[in-house]
């Protein structure tokens, strides 16, 4: 089973995560992504939903209209591990591809 990060490791991690922070009161990382409408938002979580099915770990995540909110953390392991990294690497490459930063 995957390894919570240590405070430092998840920091450093994040520093490669443009728009990931860490969330207050757990221990998970957030991002919220904003496309141009419904559709581009649609398209990314769908896109995001297949790397999370082959990975066999999903994302907590919430769309309104054109926003995407993500939050991830491996609930096993009660914290963040590397396979939430991975995760938020595939959707921030998901959401370059579609043109959002
Ligand atoms: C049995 C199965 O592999 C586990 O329940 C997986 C499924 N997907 C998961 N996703 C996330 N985000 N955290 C988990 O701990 C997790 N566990």
């Amino acid at each position: 089973m995957a390894e919570r990060l240590s405070a430092e490791a998840r920091k450093s991690a994040l520093k490669e995560l443009p728009g990931w922070t860490d969330t207050s009161g757990r221990d998970a990382i957030a991002r919220t992504f904003t496309f141009r409408d419904f559709n581009e938002a649609f398209g990314f979580m769908a896109r995001a939903a297949l790397v999370a099915e082959k990975n066999d770990h999903q994302p907590e995540w919430r769309n309104v209209y054109k926003t995407v909110e993500v939050v991830l953390a491996t609930h096993d392991a009660g914290g963040v591990t590397a396979l939430d990294i991975d995760l938020a690497k595939a959707m921030n490459a998901i959401a370059r591809q579609l043109g959002v930063a």
